[in-house]
């Protein structure tokens, strides 16, 4: 927590409790989008962010950074009430917004130190920053001439000049190769292993499974489930062992009458609700049938976010319907207290108010929170031509 003065040890990164945001339509009905959304972002991890297109993952994040005005709910970062004190952290948070440009004739190198010149980053950084995003062999080459992955990087490069706490990465794999998932992959551990919160929004569930310490999953506008991802994996284990043996019919016989459940498949059976696989080679060993392979099924993530989103309750789809309350959420899902109010919306008039550009119609819902993310590092450049 170094460089954030005034956060003391075990604060997490980030808090979202009870976030509600509609969207109105253009025939006047609402889209909810938020649906008391709640997650906890524990300092120094790689979280990921998992739920179908839709979810609400974007508009959670937009909330964080203070491009768009949540309807009620609570957000801190590090302890600091977002978007109240945005100011306050916002030096501390890095985060790639969609098409990051450069400039194409320039070398990776120069980019960077521009960027770090506008940011009065000390100019060593920039060496740092290519070595970090594993680009200080073709730090010389212009940018034009840099597959998407490497842009991604460099895009990433640029928001860590200012050395974050915080990263927020919103599907930065959009658009990249395997080769390019990789690289992004390999970074975002890395950078988790130095330290670096980063809150990572996803699709690909393998990805999440690979890298991040917790994940959350979220649907429909809703948290459903939160926790280290060894322990949400868990929640889907069912205790199943694949069995190959001889005679498959005879021993998934012997199997049944001992309790256990079966399901017979073309060459093997799967034992379910198995809580010592030994037992299965013992009772089978004992009527001479032998076990050529015991394997016990680890559940995936895809398996536990396919169970969970599917039976997560769906707030609306159509314009004009409002979401549903909470009923049949699957019970491991928190219970909250009513949704609080964002601090400050009740306010009296003349107390100051965070700016949120999305108050006034037809304004560009960034202007005021890019500010505060331009002072924080310089706007990138935009591409110059391939001249
Ligand atoms: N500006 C907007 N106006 C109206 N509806 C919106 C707006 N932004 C988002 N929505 C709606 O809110 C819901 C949540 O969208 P959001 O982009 O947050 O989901 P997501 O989880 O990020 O999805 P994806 O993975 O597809 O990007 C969707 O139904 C979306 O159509």
């Amino acid at each position: 927590m170094a460089g954030l003065p005034g956060v003391a040890s075990g604060v997490p990164a980030i808090e979202v409790s009870g976030l509600h945001k509609e969207f109105r339509g253009l025939r006047g009905g609402r889209r909810v989008a938020l649906h008391d959304m709640n997650m906890l972002v524990e300092a120094g991890t790689v979280h990921g962010f998992l739920g179908p297109n839709g979810a609400g993952k974007t508009t959670t994040i937009r909330s964080l950074l203070g491009l768009i005005r949540p309807d009620a709910g609570e957000m801190n970062i590090f302890g600091h009430e977002v978007p109240r004190d945005l100011r306050s952290v916002i030096q501390n948070i890095g985060t790639v917004v969609e098409g990051a440009q450069f400039f194409g004739n320039f070398s990776a190198r120069r980019n960077l130190r521009m960027l770090a010149t506008l940011a009065k980053v000390r100019s060593t950084r920039v060496d740092e920053v290519l070595e970090l995003v594993g680009l200080r062999d073709r730090a010389g080459d212009k940018v034009k001439g840099f597959s998407l992955g490497m842009r991604q990087r460099l895009a990433i490069g640029a928001t860590l000049l200012k050395e974050p706490l915080l990263l927020i990465l919103d599907e930065p794999n959009n658009g990249l190769d395997p080769a390019g998932i990789r690289e992004i992959r390999d970074l975002m551990r890395a950078l988790g292993d130095g330290g670096v919160t980063v809150l990572l929004s996803s699709h690909q569930l393998l990805e999440v499974q690979q890298v991040c310490d917790s994940v959350s999953i979220v649907a429909h506008g809703r948290h459903v489930v939160t926790g280290p991802v060894s322990d949400v994996l868990a929640t889907a284990a069912r205790g199943e062992v694949l069995v190959r043996v001889d005679e498959p019919q005879t021993a998934a016989g012997l199997l049944r009458d001992a309790g256990m459940t079966v399901t017979t498949r073309p060459d093997h059976l799967i034992v379910t609700d198995v809580d010592d696989p030994a037992r299965i080679t013992q009772l089978l060993a004992r009527r001479r049938l032998y076990v050529s392979e015991l394997t016990p099924l680890e559940p995936d993530l895809e398996d536990v976010f396919l169970e969970l989103t599917g039976t997560a309750p769906g707030a609306t789809e159509a314009e004009g319907e409002l979401a549903r309350g909470n009923e049949g959420l699957p019970s491991y899902a928190p219970q909250h207290a009513p949704t609080p109010a964002l601090p400050g919306r009740h306010a009296a008039p003349d107390e100051p108010q965070p700016v949120m550009a999305g108050d006034v119609p037809g304004m560009d819902l960034r202007d005021e929170a890019n500010d505060l993310l331009d002072q924080t590092i310089g706007a990138p450049p935009p591409f110059r031509g391939e001249a």
